[in-house]
């Protein structure tokens, strides 16, 4: 018996040895297959074990493989939310006002992208807080209203002279994470953490593109998905 393989010692067991023909090459070698009708004694395995013959071991049985090559497989489903499917879908935008020549184009981005997929006007609350630090609770309590189907946050953090930086986009982050999953309701991080002024403006509808439209969509396809394919 290969010494390597863990076995343990029961009543109710198979002692498997099978050649190493018998069995697939991924085993250990020396094995040699018993009858199935003998009934085990003293040695089980954790693993199950392909035999020749068409058995399988798997675990307390022997189990005659079906005759039928061709095993039929359930079908695997694939799940997405969609874009195109926003008729209903309510969203609220919590926005931090500052670094507003920011956050505002931001916004604008957003509920551009909002109209263009034909979300109503009617279905979009936007919600000023006055820095991203401010984001996570009133996401969070937004969230736990149950009146939106997903929650878009949006501020802009901005290197300065000293660490606080560091402190503000990080708990902006997990302010937001924490809402979503609190709440159950996803909460979109639409938050630019950068280096510089330059770098936030070129995201802001500059030339690195908006990323407040980006993060729209992204709340679009994750408000489908919990609506229409998880619920
Ligand atoms: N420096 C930035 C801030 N700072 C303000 C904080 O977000 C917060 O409002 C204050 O600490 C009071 O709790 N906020 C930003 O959104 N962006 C910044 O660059
Ligand atoms: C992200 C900030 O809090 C930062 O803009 C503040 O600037 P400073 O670090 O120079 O006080």
């Amino acid at each position: 018996m290969a010494s390597s393989l863990a076995a343990t010692t029961t009543t109710k067991c198979l002692h498997i040895v099978a050649s190493s023909s018998s069995i697939s090459s991924q085993k250990p070698n020396n094995f040699h297959y018993l009858s199935p009708n003998r009934p085990p004694n003293h040695l089980s395995f954790s693993s199950s074990l392909r035999l020749r013959g068409g058995f399988v071991w798997s675990g307390m049985s022997i189990e005659r493989k079906k005759k039928n090559k061709e095993q039929t497989t359930a079908a695997i489903r694939t799940l997405v939310g969609s874009i195109t499917r926003t008729q209903g879908l309510r969203f609220a935008v919590v926005v931090a006002r500052f670094n507003e020549i920011v956050t505002k184009p931001l916004l604008e981005g957003a509920l551009d992208t909002f109209r263009k997929y034909s979300v109503g006007e009617e279905d979009i609350d936007v919600v000023w807080v006055p820095g991203s630090f401010e984001i996570g609770i009133v996401a969070q309590r937004l969230g736990k209203s149950l009146k939106y189907h997903a929650i878009l946050c949006i501020g802009a953090v901005v290197r300065g002279d000293t660490s606080h930086y560091d402190a503000v986009a990080n708990s902006a982050a997990s302010g937001v994470l924490s809402a979503g999953i609190n709440s159950g309701v996803p909460c979109i991080f639409g938050v630019l953490t950068c280096e510089n002024m330059e770098q936030a403006i070129n995201r802001a509808g500059g030339k690195s593109g908006n990323k407040g439209a980006e993060a729209a969509l992204t709340a679009i396809e994750m408000a489908s998905l919990f609506e229409h394919q998880l619920k």
